[in-house]
């Protein structure tokens, strides 16, 4: 039995590890054959032994029975929304405010505005607790069940301390064609975009549905994370990437508003090369203190704002 635990705990570092390669690093060493060799093998030693299996085995990523309901989850710290600009000038003036409220030059952080479903993720003990929807701000509901489902997301992390992490959870473009091919099949009512089919998708009771939808996910923030020493969002943003979390790699920290404009003009050309869909640019000051001094509006932070793209022409039949 001591023979069958150690092998069940190589097979799942190794099985975790060629998971990370393919979902996160989108660079697998292995065929995917041998994975699902030693997929099947794990399967099959845990069958032999049940009191080996942990929530956090590769082999549990999809639940069992569908929910009755969700359950209401209380967001500890808020999941504010950004406040929007349009133009050149909306960006040159938040610039400025940011500047005039902190003494220090400010450096902003550009990031890439991924248009899917706003999600929490809290590690506890490096294990996956709990993922839920940002819902109103406070009020969310817990979807643990099916955002374990997407593989980019690791069940476990190098992390003991708590930590809550945040970031979109969307749909690929190719999924998206493909669930929609699917949909008209059947006969049925292929979602309208990307962002309402991952909603869809996030919102079913049943995690065996939400298995075949193919989502996957960026983090780019953090809610609560006790004792942490870092001081910019930049360097959060590369430790979420240490901890083997699924960051986008295109942000970028820009020292002045020219800069920034020179990311949102680049980006708003590179869009349609994109396998997912971004609906804007999100531009941040990087210095987590001169973000306290800005603090916030009655309902959103003076330190970050939305770029929104013009929206695009009804796409006709
Ligand atoms: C049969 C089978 C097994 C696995 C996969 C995809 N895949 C591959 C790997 C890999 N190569 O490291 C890791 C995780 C994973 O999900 C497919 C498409 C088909």
């Amino acid at each position: 039995r001591q023979q069958a635990q150690d092998k069940v705990k190589q097979l799942t570092e190794i099985l975790n590890h060629y998971n990370y390669e393919y979902h996160v690093l989108d660079n697998p060493s292995v065929p995917d054959a041998v994975y699902d060799q030693k997929m099947q093998e794990l399967r099959k030693l845990e069958e032999a032994f049940p009191d080996l299996v942990t929530a956090e085995s590769p082999t549990q990523r999809v639940g069992g029975e569908p929910l009755d309901a969700f359950q209401k989850v209380q967001h500890k710290i808020p999941m504010l929304s950004l406040g929007n600009a349009f133009n050149e000038q909306d960006l040159r003036d938040f610039a400025r405010r940011a500047s005039q409220g902190t003494d220090e030059p400010v450096q902003f952080v550009c990031e890439l505005k991924i248009d899917g479903l706003a999600v929490s993720l809290t590690y506890e003990n490096g294990k996956l607790v709990r993922g839920a929807t940002r819902g109103d701000g406070t009020t969310g509901e817990d979807i643990t069940s099916n955002l374990r489902t997407i593989r980019s997301i690791p069940l476990s992390i190098k992390e003991t301390e708590t930590i809550e992490v945040r970031g979109e959870a969307f749909m690929p473009h190719q999924s998206f064609l493909a669930l929609n091919k699917e949909k008209e099949a059947n006969e049925e009512e292929p979602f309208a975009n990307p962002r309402n089919a991952a909603a869809g998708s996030l919102r079913q009771l049943d995690p065996k549905i939400a298995a075949k939808r193919n989502l996957d996910i960026f983090l780019y923030g953090v809610g609560a994370w006790k004792n942490s020493k870092l001081t910019t969002h930049s360097e959060r943003l590369e430790r979420l990437k240490e901890l083997g979390l699924k960051t986008n790699p295109e942000w970028k920290k820009c020292d002045t508003i020219d800069e920034v404009l020179e990311y949102v003009s680049y980006w708003t050309k590179e869009r349609p090369n994109l396998n997912y869909e971004i609906d804007g640019i999100v531009i941040k000051v990087n210095n987590l203190k001169q973000q306290e001094e800005l603090g916030f509006t009655a309902k959103s932070p003076r330190w970050a704002i939305a770029y929104k793209f013009p929206a695009e022409e009804a796409v006709t039949k």
